[in-house]
């Protein structure tokens, strides 16, 4: 008896010991999550700070300008923004972008995906009297571009290996003579790298003042630091060397101030005018969900989510780690209903344009992509990004889950993260600049129970906005809060509040 008696104190010695060790490493978790959270706004101010001393030091000295007040052309831009742009008013500094260029300066513009880019170097395009060079990464893009202005009646038209000879003939006739109404001539960065004919007829074009813009799109390309470095890229400072009179728009959806820095001095633009937009996308609603072991149950879970949440065929991209389970991930949601396809990067191009026409025209609800299908995704009516599998940092998932919603609807972005998922990523990121570290910065996004979108505004070094309850982690703290306040009052009414205390 006095034995069983022992063995029930020591017992309960051990569970109070038990729950005060648990107590404690909970408090020291949310204390290391609290650090590392800490630790990354310092990184970010560290290299703000840093990007502006050295702006400071390094620009000759331009006095500032409200870019914002009035301007020579002010009826003739609020003319063409009107009645060849259709557009009513201006988003958030586009005016001001506008302003700056037709005032003959260099801009940086960064500037959310969705958030208005285009009109800031085309309606100046229109204003000119001039053509406007624009350097685009991607066929598809600029396609999409061209036939855009071709319907708004603006004479735009592209360089590349599928321009026909005619189209070809007219161009270099209007960089060389000045003939045709040429506006707007989109090339991709090879063109300037690689084609002596075409900088020749370039430079005839300026020599005869009529290069009135250049324009580099994504310019985030630039930066081995950015998530898209391209080569040919890199080359595009030339343009400034070789035009310096001519002034040059830079713009791109994300770049960390590492990446600013870094490209200002690619393109030779260190006294541009920089304009930086707030990265958030508050229609956004990020959710991460505990990824089963059991690879059936997960493409259920997809399956369920994806029929449920979205049943009149809502478009949507399902982003996978390979290009097997790319197919594998397709082929089980076509069986269990759902019209999709993959798209990755070991098809050939016509293989991968037809899927991408199919989802553009929402004849297949969802693409099943590896990261291959990234730039060049036009479509603003995508209401869901789901990540079967971790991607490699913060700014890939910023990128890829940003697809969602770029029409300004409520869209969501959910990623499936499970940690055995973790080694094969480290594995492919080993060798990159900060891979691993950008990848651990991932994972303590995934697996914190506090991070928000929080986290992307730390990484871009943007001051904090409120999430509004627009993330799994913070909708979870607003019902608790509910329950807490519901539950607060039944216990009122039963006089038992000392318990609640
Ligand atoms: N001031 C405005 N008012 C209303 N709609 C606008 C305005 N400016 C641009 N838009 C429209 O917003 C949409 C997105 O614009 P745009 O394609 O230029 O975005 P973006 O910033 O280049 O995005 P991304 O980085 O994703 O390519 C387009 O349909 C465009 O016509």
């Amino acid at each position: 008896m006095e034995e069983q008696e022992n063995i029930e104190g020591e017992m309960l010695l051990v569970r109070a010991e038990l729950d005060d060790i648990q107590g404690q490493i909970k408090a020291l978790l949310d204390r290391q999550e609290e650090l590392s959270e800490r630790e990354s706004q310092l990184k970010a101010l560290r290299e703000v700070s840093k990007a502006s001393r050295d702006a400071i030091n390094n620009a000759p000295s331009v006095a500032p300008k409200d870019w914002s007040g009035s301007f020579l052309w002010d009826s003739r831009a609020d003319d063409i923004r009107f009645n060849v742009f259709g557009i009513s008013s201006y988003r958030p500094n586009q005016r001001e972008i506008i302003n700056a260029i037709m005032s003959g300066r260099d801009v940086l513009v960064i500037m959310a995906a969705g958030g208005g880019k285009s009109l800031c170097y085309q309606l100046p395009a229109v204003l000119h009297d001039g053509i406007t060079l624009v350097v685009s990464p991607l066929l598809s893009l600029i396609q999409d571009q061209v036939m855009g202005l071709a319907a708004l009646g603006i004479l735009a038209y592209m360089l590349a290996s599928i321009t026909t000879k005619e189209v070809e003939k007219f161009v270099y006739k209007a960089l060389d003579k000045g003939e045709g109404e040429l506006k707007i001539l989109y090339v991709t960065p090879e063109k300037i790298s690689r084609s002596k004919r075409f900088m020749f007829k370039l430079e005839k074009c300026h020599n005869a003042g009529r290069l009135s813009l250049i324009a580099i799109d994504e310019a985030h390309c630039c930066s081995q630091w950015g998530h898209d470095f391209r080569p040919d890229y890199k080359n595009l400072g030339i343009l400034n060397v070789q035009f310096p009179s001519v002034p040059m728009i830079a713009l791109t959806a994300t770049a960390t101030s590492k990446v600013q820095i870094d490209l200002i001095e690619m393109l030779h633009i260190p006294r541009c005018v920089k304009f930086v937009s707030t990265i958030n996308r508050p229609n956004l609603l990020y959710k991460v969900c505990e990824k089963s072991p059991v690879g059936k149950v997960v493409i259920d879970e997809i399956a369920n989510f994806i029929s449920e949440s979205y049943p009149n065929n809502e478009s949507g991209i399902v982003y996978c780690f390979s290009r097997k389970e790319c197919e594998q991930v397709a082929k089980e949601l076509c069986e269990r209903g759902i019209l999709a396809d993959y798209y990755h990067a070991d098809m050939d191009v016509i293989a991968r344009e037809n899927v991408h026409m199919r989802w553009s025209k929402s004849k297949l609800q969802v693409i099943v992509g590896t990261v291959a299908f990234g730039m060049g995704i036009n479509k603003s009516d995508v209401r869901f990004v789901i990540h079967h599998s971790l991607s490699k940092s913060m700014e890939t998932y910023y990128q890829e889950s940003g697809r969602a919603g770029r029409d300004g609807l409520p869209s969501e972005c959910v990623l499936y993260y499970r940690p055995s998922d973790v080694p094969r990523q480290s594995s492919m990121v080993f060798y990159e600049n900060c891979g691993l570290h950008n990848l651990y910065d991932r994972v303590r996004y995934c697996q914190s129970k506090r991070s928000c979108r929080g986290a992307f505004f730390r990484h871009f070094g943007e001051v904090a906005q409120d999430c509004n309850g627009m993330c799994d982690n913070c909708a979870s703290s607003i019902e608790l809060k509910d329950i807490d306040a519901t539950r607060m009052m039944i216990l009122l009414q039963l006089g038992n509040i000392y318990y609640f205390i």
